[in-house]
């Protein structure tokens, strides 16, 4: 029997990664996918955002990091997948914006069973045109989640001038010179084969989990933290959407992203709200029922104060 071929897309937080799932499960209708998707926040939020795939093949894993704590569950997932003869053919791999790809990868090359079932077909790194110049400055796991794809690309090519993605490009041929690069805007990859390439190079994974980590399962301190605000009081439109811009702008160093689902007074359906550093985006997504109309805002970065944040976005409420 064929080994199911696995996807892992990683890159910063924010530079499109969960853009490029949708895209490759929209331009592969032939395929049947299962997804994998961590988020480093207590709730899954970026789950609401996959499209055109059933719950029965979207796996969530949730409040951690599968490069650290959440490993173990990463492999209960793949051996459980392995033990149910799911039906699917191809897997896709969503890491948190903050994992370090490489242990994750240590799955796939360390043990028989999921060895014997899976076979890594590329790993691909969102870099992101607008930011990473400063975040590859900062952020050490960028440089490791560069270095360690086959295939780089520079998504929100829109956000920046001509100059800035070209010094980015060298930039990154300096790190990972192997690596296909391409550019792209909302991660579209039009007719770009990016499955099915068994691009990735076993070689390199060794080289990388031996030589720069020493070890294959390493924990590490993530100096990113998240903080996850619920409420089921609906929020004032008008007061949130003015709140937030002036707190994005006024800690652009530290808040990376936020990523909510909404209740807004008098509107029927959940508000998706996403930012990426000051850029902030708020979509319609489905109605709400009669369930429970609980808001949920999970801020990434640097220094939360959980306690101000929470005080804030109550008097935001109504
Ligand atoms: N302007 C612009 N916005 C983009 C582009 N690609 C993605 N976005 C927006 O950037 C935000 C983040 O995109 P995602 O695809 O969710 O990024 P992500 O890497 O999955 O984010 P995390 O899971 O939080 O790390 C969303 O609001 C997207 O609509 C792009 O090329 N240009």
């Amino acid at each position: 029997m064929s080994k199911i071929p696995v996807t892992v897309i990683t890159g910063f937080l924010g530079a499109g990664k969960t853009s490029l799932l949708n895209q490759l499960i929209k331009n592969h209708s032939e395929k049947k996918f299962v997804v994998i998707e961590n988020e480093f926040g207590e709730e899954n939020i970026d789950s609401e955002l996959v499209t055109n795939i059933n719950d029965q093949n979207l796996f969530e894993l949730s409040n951690g990091c599968i490069c650290c704590n959440l490993y173990t569950e990463l492999f209960l997932v793949l051996e459980n997948l392995i033990k149910t003869n799911h039906n699917f053919n191809h897997l896709l791999i969503e890491t948190t914006g903050i994992a370090d790809p490489g242990n994750i990868l240590a799955s796939f090359i360390s043990d028989p069973g999921i060895k014997a079932k899976f076979e890594l077909d590329s790993v691909i790194c969102l870099v992101d045109a607008a930011n990473a110049t400063q975040d590859l400055k900062n952020e050490e796991v960028l440089n490791k989640q560069i270095a360690i794809a086959d295939t780089l690309i520079i998504n929100k090519i829109d956000l920046a001038t001509n100059e800035t993605v070209n010094k980015l490009s060298s930039k990154l041929k300096e790190i990972n010179p192997t690596a296909s690069l391409h550019k792209t805007s909302q991660s579209d990859i039009k007719d770009k084969q990016l499955l099915d390439v068994y691009a990735y190079n076993p070689q390199n994974i060794y080289q990388f989990l031996f030589s720069v980590e020493g070890q294959t399962n390493s924990k590490h301190e993530h100096s990113i933290e998240n903080f996850c605000f619920k409420s089921d009081r609906p929020f004032n439109q008008m007061k949130l959407a003015a709140w937030l811009d002036a707190f994005l702008q006024f800690n652009s160093d530290t808040i990376y992203r936020v990523k909510g689902i909404l209740n807004i007074s008098g509107v029927d359906n959940r508000i998706l709200l996403q930012s990426v550093h000051t850029q902030i985006q708020a979509t319609v997504g489905r109605p709400w029922t009669n369930d429970n109309k609980e808001s949920k805002i999970v801020f990434i970065g640097k220094t939360l104060n959980r306690e101000v944040l929470e005080k804030n976005l109550l008097e935001l409420c109504d």
